[in-house]
């Protein structure tokens, strides 16, 4: 694999795991802008989004992506759920390499987030069970026309992981 591969979706899809995934299968490195920007910063999401508001986190991943966009260096990024929809982030993403949507149905998400995969996500906090599903599923449908401008999509509620990592595979030999 020689390219840079960019997987993007809504919180929770499982971006991050994909990349571990992906990067197993390939040897090819991966990246997650969530945890860059916490290496950068010294400091979790969470407090980011707290202590410095969610402009400060949107430019910081901003930052991360630049960086990685301009290396010559082939990776398989795990991007925040959010990134795709700040700025021109997706078309900075889709010049720069393959992009991925992993899409998942909100009541798949809910079912897979832990109480501290919801606590970590400061989007989804202060939400009750009932409220989660329907947040999600309109925060989805607004973010979609985003996530959607990827080169290819997979419709993730009816695939395991091992079949998203070749399908992601087959495509990029198709296409480098
Ligand atoms: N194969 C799987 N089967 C069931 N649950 C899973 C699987 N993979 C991941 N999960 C659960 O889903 C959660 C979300 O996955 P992950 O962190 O990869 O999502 P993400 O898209 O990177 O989210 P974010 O946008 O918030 O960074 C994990 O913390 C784990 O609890
Ligand atoms: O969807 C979002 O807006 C976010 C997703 C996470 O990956 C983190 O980047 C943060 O929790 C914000
Ligand atoms: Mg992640």
């Amino acid at each position: 694999m020689t390219t840079k591969v960019f997987l993007v979706g809504y919180m929770g899809c499982g971006k991050s795991t994909l990349a571990r995934k992906l990067s197993r299968r390939t040897g090819v490195r991966a990246v997650d802008t969530d945890a860059e920007v916490e290496r950068m910063e010294g400091a979790s999401v969470g407090d980011i989004f707290r202590y410095e508001g969610e402009e400060r986190f949107r430019e910081l991943e901003r930052s991360v992506v630049e960086r990685v966009a301009a290396s010559g260096e082939a990776c398989i990024v795990a991007t925040g759920g959010g990134l795709p929809t700040w700025s021109d982030n997706m078309e900075m993403l889709s010049k720069a390499g393959t992009t991925v949507y992993l899409r998942r149905s909100a009541e798949r998400i809910a079912a897979r987030l832990t109480p501290y995969g919801r606590a970590k996500r400061p989007k989804l906090q202060g939400l009750g069970d009932a409220e989660l599903v329907e947040f999600m599923r309109r925060n989805i449908a607004e973010r979609e026309p985003y996530y959607a401008q990827a080169a290819l999509v997979l419709d993730c509620d009816t695939l395991s992981d091992e079949e998203a990592v070749e399908r992601i595979i087959h495509y990029l030999e198709g296409n480098e």
